[in-house]
């Protein structure tokens, strides 16, 4: 579904992402992690199309198409789509109407149960929420545009632990359910704290350091490896 081969992105002019290669095969949810501005979230932009994120080498396929030049508009049509670490508030668009202009409102009903944001639906987005409630909401947003593919920037910092499991097993049951045209999904979630990785099955896991892949394998391994040993390729790799 996700095929990224020897990916270098540039920022302010200076390199963040180097020969980043990854392939997501459809009904997988893998992890990144890495150190504070290892550029985790440089290449969840990059697959977005967000600026200032350029992409100066490589490229970026989702089911063989490439999207390097694509618009991020374009890359939303195609079915990508990101939950975002710091969404702005939205004064005057309430959650109910943002679902129905996207008519998505049976999914709404059913995720903010799930989510435990049905109180919040007659609300203006994020306005007024708590920074754990707009983590949240952010990924009832995400699931209400129906994406294919999935990027996840730290669903879970700042939320408490009771709804970690919630978001966990949210994203969890989202990435193996067929989208709105009957395709699988992906995902690719960043994570610090590996909370997630209790709730979620995930495929693989991949440390990012210094703007490079250093090391994919089984993400429960993996995150063991890093509460011991730190970002490091483990030995046995
Ligand atoms: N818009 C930008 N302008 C200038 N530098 C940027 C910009 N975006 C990212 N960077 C730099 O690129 C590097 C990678 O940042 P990125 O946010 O991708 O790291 P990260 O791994 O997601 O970090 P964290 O774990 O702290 O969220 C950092 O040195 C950061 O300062």
């Amino acid at each position: 579904m996700l095929e990224i081969s020897e990916l270098c992105v540039d920022v302010a002019g200076k390199p963040v992402l180097s020969d980043i290669s990854l392939t997501l095969q459809p009904g997988e949810l893998h992890v990144l992690l890495g150190p504070n501005g290892s550029g985790k979230s440089s290449l969840l932009a990059a697959i977005m199309g967000l600026p200032p994120y350029r992409v100066t080498g490589g490229s970026i396929r989702v089911d063989g198409v490439p999207v390097n030049d694509l618009s991020l508009r374009e890359r939303a049509a195609l079915g990508i789509g990101m939950a975002f670490q710091r969404p702005p508030s939205l004064d005057g668009v309430t959650v109910s109407a943002f679902a129905g202009a996207m008519g998505a409102g049976a999914t709404l009903a059913r995720e903010a149960a799930a989510l435990d944001l049905s109180a919040f639906v007659a609300r203006d987005m994020n306005v007024g929420f708590s920074g754990g409630e707009i983590k949240r909401w952010e990924i009832l947003k995400l699931f209400l545009q129906d994406p294919r593919l999935m990027l996840f920037d730290e669903p879970e910092s700042g939320v408490d632990l009771e709804h970690v499991i919630a978001i966990g097993q949210a994203i969890g049951r989202i990435t193996r359910t067929p989208d709105g045209q009957g395709r699988p999904r992906a995902g690719l979630v960043i994570t610090h704290t590996g909370l997630i990785l209790n709730h979620v099955e995930a495929d693989r896991a991949h440390i990012l350091k210094g703007g490079r892949i250093i090391h994919s394998g089984d993400p429960r391994a993996i995150f063991a490896h890093i509460q011991t040993h730190g970002y490091t390729v483990p030995e046995t790799a």
